[in-house]
């Protein structure tokens, strides 16, 4: 069997209050897939855990066949590019954060970014729309314009693994929209490979090929769309009633949430 491009095994990690346990996962070269589940379930912590920002307590987590935590910070940031949930922002313009991005290839007395390295970021700052904004200071812009640099910077890290923690949380439809048409563009066109953790069901299912679903610290299920988004699946790791339904456009499942108001009107109707 052939070597999976990336691979969580028996992988575990935590707080003092909080473990993550007993985790499985393997990606394939060039597939997009999404993290979901409940508040608190356990999905940035796993998250954490891959990139080292909290110990492994358990396990190994591998790129290409090589352990993640035998590569070196350079090795390492050349293959795999990071958009953690919150944007650490600074002093520095939105230009110089975003360029950034290329500091994995630089040598070691290479102080100052070359043609190549403002091109590509210039590129990924145009596909992100940040580049009217790339004289302003990072602290200038707002929330989901941060996001969008934080989405340019790694992407100019041109990695062949992206992880990124609700990269869409802060953008309204159309960037939420444009952000996700354009990592699935990268990821048809380039092979990258694409981790994110998203909240929304429906942007998760329509982009996503295959989901992994949390609950408790726990993986709880994971498959295509079609085989975690059941109304039994939610109904048990939600704990809220939904619809689901199917996308006539691209046979994707979708989800209605439920509310109390519908409840009471659905039942009053009944009897
Ligand atoms: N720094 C920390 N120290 C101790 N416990 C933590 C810390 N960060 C998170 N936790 C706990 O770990 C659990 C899992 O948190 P995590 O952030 O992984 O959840 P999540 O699935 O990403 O949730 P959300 O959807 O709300 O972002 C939670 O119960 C949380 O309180």
């Amino acid at each position: 069997m052939s070597e999976a491009f990336f691979r969580i095994d028996n992988f575990s990690c935590g707080y003092p209050g909080f473990k993550l346990s007993g985790i499985n996962l393997s990606l394939e070269k060039g597939s997009f897939n999404g993290i979901i589940g409940p508040n608190g379930s356990g999905k940035t912590t796993l998250f954490r855990g891959i990139t080292s920002a909290i110990a492994t307590l358990e396990g190994t987590i591998s790129l290409k066949g090589q352990q993640l935590d035998r590569l070196s910070l350079k090795e390492r940031a050349q293959q795999m590019a990071i958009v953690s949930q919150f944007v650490d922002v600074d002093q520095v313009s939105v230009e110089d954060y975003v360029l950034m991005g290329r500091m994995p290839y630089h040598g070691r007395f290479q102080f100052f970014e070359s043609k190549d390295d403002y091109e590509i970021a210039h590129n990924y700052m145009q596909l992100t729309d940040v580049l009217k904004h790339k004289d302003k200071l990072m602290t200038e812009l707002s929330g989901g314009e941060q996001q969008r640099a934080a989405i340019a910077r790694a992407l100019t890290q041109e990695p062949e693994l992206l992880l990124l923690d609700e990269p869409t949380s802060h953008l309204d439809i159309t960037h939420q929209v444009r952000i996700l048409d354009l990592l699935h563009r990268l990821n048809q066109e380039m092979g990258l490979t694409v981790l994110m953790v998203v909240h929304d069901l429906n942007l998760a299912s329509e982009y996503c090929d295959r989901l992994v679903l949390f609950n408790d610290g726990k993986l709880f299920t994971q498959g295509t769309p079609d085989e975690v988004l059941t109304f039994d699946t939610i109904e048990k790791v939600y704990r809220t009633p939904v619809i689901t339904r199917t996308n006539p456009y691209s046979n994707k499942p979708v989800i209605f949430l439920v509310s109390e108001k519908m409840m009471k009107e659905t039942k009053a109707s009944e009897s």
